[in-house]
């Protein structure tokens, strides 16, 4: 799929992978509206990717995924701007263990409301041309992080969410695609802030830094890349990218069914 002349929105959009992928998009022709609740940082990368790609293809909302309300006000305001949804990367997320019921908030139905909300723009059920959505989990949506067993949980949810949401559109004619992205550890904020985010599970910390340097950093290009690949290969519906060092691979699940 071309991405020139579609219009994406991306949650979490003015930092570290969101940013990334924001600026893949931009580059392969995409118009983007940045979703994030954090202003001063949204608003200050608006202004020098104005410069690079131009006025007319950016566009910064202030949005809290927390809340239905915003995120729908947002989606509407994109679509309004640019004419129509075709992407979604519902990617803003957040690793505090200690305020646990915020991480399931944002990490978990972030992703649902966002998704929910894309549905009334995107599918074809409701008038729209169809697309696809890229839903942010993590290696920990694969296997557990000791030290962080709420984010472990919120990011096993998203692949299930994702992949169930897949088969659920294929199967109501929404013509929307449903991937997730699961990276391994990635040099940004997020990780940067690990030692104050564990909660009890603090004790932790220094075995999560000897994991890291065990699995290594993945490159952020290396990131954004296979976001883009489950955004421009058609045949990709319920597919899940492991992106680590070692291994740049979609996954393959047991099948249950006999
Ligand atoms: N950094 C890493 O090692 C990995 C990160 N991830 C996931 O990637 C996603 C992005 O994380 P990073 O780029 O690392 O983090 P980051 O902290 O660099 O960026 C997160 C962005 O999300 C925004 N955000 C946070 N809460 C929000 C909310 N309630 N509403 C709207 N925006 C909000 C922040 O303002 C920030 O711009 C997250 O879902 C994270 O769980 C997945 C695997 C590895
Ligand atoms: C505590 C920092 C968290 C940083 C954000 C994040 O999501 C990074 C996660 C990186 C790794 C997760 C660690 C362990 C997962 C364990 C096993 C996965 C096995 C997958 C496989 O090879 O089959």
């Amino acid at each position: 799929m071309s991405l020139t002349g579609k219009t994406a929105v991306v949650t979490g959009a003015a930092m570290g992978i969101g940013r990334a992928v924001t600026e893949l998009l931009l580059q392969h022709g995409a118009k983007v509206a940045l979703l994030d609740v954090n202003e001063t940082a949204g608003k200050s990368l608006v202004e020098v990717l104005d410069k690079l790609y131009g006025r007319e293809r950016t566009l910064f909302l202030s949005c809290d995924v927390e809340s239905e309300e915003q995120i729908k006000a947002a989606f509407l305001k994109a679509a309004e701007t640019f004419g129509g949804i075709d992407i979604l990367f519902n990617n803003a997320g957040v690793l505090n263990e200690d305020r646990w019921e915020r991480t399931v908030s944002i990490n978990l139905m972030g992703v649902i409301r966002g998704s929910y909300a894309a549905l009334e723009h995107m599918s074809k059920l409701s008038g729209g041309r169809g697309g696809v959505i890229i839903n942010t989990s993590s290696l920990a949506g694969l296997g557990p992080l000791p030290s962080c067993p709420v984010y472990t949980a919120t990011k096993h949810a998203v692949v299930g969410f994702t992949r169930a949401m897949a088969a659920a559109s294929v199967a109501s004619g929404y013509g929307v695609r449903f991937n997730a992205l699961c990276p391994g550890f990635v040099q940004t904020d997020l990780f940067s802030a690990i030692e104050s985010n564990l909660g009890r599970f603090a004790h932790l910390a220094a075995a999560t830094q000897q994991l890291a340097e065990h699995f290594g950093l993945v490159g952020m290009c290396d990131v954004a890349e296979a976001a883009l690949d489950m955004v421009t290969d058609e045949t990709k519906n319920g597919e899940v990218f492991l992106v680590s060092p070692k291994r740049k691979e979609y996954v393959n699940f047991p099948s249950f069914v006999q």
